[in-house]
C-alpha cells in the first residue's frame, strides 16, 4: 500500500460559505508511534485508546509484530499490545519497511541497536532520501553496526548488540526523533545514557517512559535546552495509555477558520503540550481569536478543547527557537501568512529540508506558484501577505509530502482561482479522515 504508485489530484476553488462546527481531529501521531513500541518493549498487556490509525503509526504497529510483539486492534483507535520486554524483541523474517514515517525508522533504529540480531529497513521513495547518519553515527558508538547506502539513507542493515554501550551525547540538530532512538537504546545498554539538547523539542518519549515505570532524570540546563538520563537496563511494565487529538492536524482546520470569513470551529480534546502549541501561540499573535477550554490533563498529557473564529490575520516575526514546538506547522503557517497584512519573517528553518520533502522549498514553490511574493535569506522565510488576496490558479508539487497537500487544498480554500494539488494520497500518513472532517465543517471538498 505504501508504495502504491497511484496519485490522486485534486483541485480546490474558493469557499464562499463559513466553516462551522465541533470536531475531534485523530490521535497525536508521535505518541501513538511510541504507544505502540513502548507497549512492545513492556512486560505485560497494554490498552491504548484514541491511536491514530494513519499508516505511519500502522508501519510501526506492523513493525513491531515483525519484532515479536503482539499488537492487535480492538476497535477504532482502541489497540490492545502483549509486550515482549526490554531486550527481548527477536529477529524480524523479512524487511521492515517504514514507508513514509521518519518517526518510525529513527526511534526503531535506536530500540534495534541494543537488540543483538540482524534487521534491514527500507522506507517509501520519501523516507529513502531522508538522513539517517543523524542517528546511525551516534548510535554505532553503542557497539551496533548499521550498513546504510550512500550517504547515510535507506535501506539499511541494522546488526544490533546486545551488549550495547550506554552513550553520553549532545545533539547537534534540534531533533526529538534523534533524541528518542539514543535514549530507546539505552533502555537494554548498562549504565547511564544521556542526552543534552540545546534547545527543548518535543518531550512525549520521556514522559511516556516515565509513565510505563522507568526512572527519568531530566535536568533544565540554564538557556532553555535539557539534560535527559536513564540507567539501563530499565523495565517498562504495561499500561493503559490514552493519546490526545494531534495538534498537528488541528492546526490545519485553525488556520482554515481563521481565514475563511464568518467560521467559527470547535477542536475537542486536543493536545496542549507546551512543546508542541507553538503555532496555536503564533495564531493568537497573528491577532486571531483563539480560545482553550475545558483545559485537563489526560493520560499524562495537557489537553482542552480550541474554540476559533474568523478574524484579521497580521505578519508576524517568529524566532527560530521557536521552531521545535511548531516545526511540523509551518507549511500551513505560511498559508496564514501568505493570507495575512504584511511581511511575515520564519527565521531559522534549516531543519525543514529533511522532512517527507524539503519543505522549505515546497514552501517557497507553492505560494510562488499562486501568485505570492517570497524571498528566501538563508534558512529564513520571507512571507509577503497578500491582506486577503491570494491569486491562487497554480498547480502544487506536494513530493509524498502529506503536510503540503493538506496545506496546498487549504490554500485553493482561500484563492481566488482555483489550486490544483497533484497528489493528496499522502494525507493518509498522518491524517486519514482529513477530508471528511473538513467537509463536516462545511469546506466542500469534491473528492
Ligand atoms: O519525535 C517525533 O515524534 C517527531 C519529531 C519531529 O521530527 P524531528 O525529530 O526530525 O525534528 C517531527 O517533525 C516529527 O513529525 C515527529
Ligand atoms: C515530519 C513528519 O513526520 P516523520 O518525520 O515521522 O515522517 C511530519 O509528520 O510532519
Amino acid at each position: 500500500m505504501t508504495n502504491s504508485s497511484a496519485t490522486k489530484p485534486l483541485t480546490v476553488s474558493f469557499l464562499q460559505s463559513p466553516l462551522q462546527g465541533k470536531i475531534k481531529v485523530p490521535g497525536d501521531k508521535s505518541i501513538s508511534h511510541r504507544a505502540l513500541m513502548f507497549a512492545a518493549l513492556a512486560t505485560g498487556e497494554s490498552h491504548i485508546t484514541g491511536l491514530l490509525e494513519g499508516e505511519d503509526v500502522m508501519q510501526t504497529a506492523q513493525a513491531m509484530q515483525a519484532l515479536g510483539a503482539k499488537p492487535q486492534r480492538i476497535a477504532e483507535g482502541e489497540w490492545h499490545v502483549i509486550g515482549k520486554g526490554i531486550g527481548q524483541l527477536t529477529e524480524p523474517e523479512d524487511v521492515l519497511n517504514m514507508g513514509n514515517s521518519g518517526t518510525s525508522a529513527r526511534l526503531l533504529s535506536g530500540i534495534l541497536a541494543s537488540h543483538g540480531f540482524l534487521s534491514i529497513m527500507t522506507g517509501d521513495g520519501s523516507l529513502r532520501k531522508r538522513p539517517m547518519k543523524r542517528v546511525t553515527v551516534p548510535l554505532s558508538e553503542t557497539g551496533a553496526r548499521f550498513e546504510t547506502r550512500e550517504g547515510g539513507k535507506l535501506p539499511m542493515a541494522i546488526i544490533g548488540t546486545a551488549k550495547a554501550k550506554p552513550l553520553e551525547y549532545c545533539l547537534p540538530v534540534a531533533s526529538a526523533q534523534v533524541k528518542s532512538a539514543i535514549l530507546l537504546a539505552g533502555l537494554n545498554a548498562h549504565g547511564i545514557t544521556c542526552v543534552e539538547e540545546p534547545v527543548a523539542t518535543r518531550d512525549h518519549t520521556e514522559n511516556m517512559l516515565s509513565h510505563f515505570g522507568v526512572e527519568v532524570h531530566v535536568e533544565n540546563l540554564p538557556k532553555g535546552g535539557k539534560k535527559i538520563s536513564v540507567k539501563g537496563p530499565v523495565t517498562l511494565t504495561g499500561k493503559d495509555i490514552k493519546v490526545p487529538g494531534d495538534p498537528s492536524s488541528a492546526t490545519f482546520m485553525l488556520v482554515a477558520a481563521a481565514m475563511i470569513k464568518g467560521s467559527d470551529v470547535c477542536i475537542e480534546n486536543v493536545g496542549l503540550n507546551p512543546l508542541r502549541t507553538g503555532a496555536f501561540e503564533v495564531l493568537k499573535w497573528m491577532g486571531i481569536d483563539l480560545q482553550i477550554l475545558n483545559e485537563r490533563i489526560e493520560g499524562g498529557e495537557p489537553v482542552g478543547d480550541l474554540v476559533i473564529k474568523a478574524g484579521e490575520l497580521k505578519a508576524v516575526d517568529v524566532p527560530p527557537e521557536h521552531a521545535p514546538s511548531m516545526i511540523d506547522e509551518y507549511p500551513i503557517l505560511s498559508v496564514a501568512a501568505a493570507f495575512a497584512h504584511g511581511k511575515t519573517i520564519f527565521r531559522g528553518l534549516e531543519e525543514l529540508r529533511v522532512k517527507e520533502s524539503d519543505r522549505f522549498t515546497s514552501i517557497v514553490e507553492m505560494l510562488r506558484g499562486n501568485g505570492v511574493q517570497v524571498d528566501i535569506d538563508g534558512d529564513d522565510l520571507i512571507i509577503h501577505g497578500t491582506a486577503g488576496n491570494i491569486p491562487g490558479g497554480g498547480l502544487v508539487a506536494t513530493h509524498m509530502d502529506h503536510r503540503l497537500a493538506m496545506s496546498a487544498s487549504i490554500l485553493g480554500l482561500v484563492a481566488q482561482k482555483p489550486v490544483k494539488v497533484d497528489d493528496i494520497t499522502f494525507i493518509r500518513t498522518s491524517f486519514p479522515n482529513y477530508f471528511p472532517l473538513m467537509n463536516a465543517l462545511g469546506a466542500k471538498f469534491d473528492i
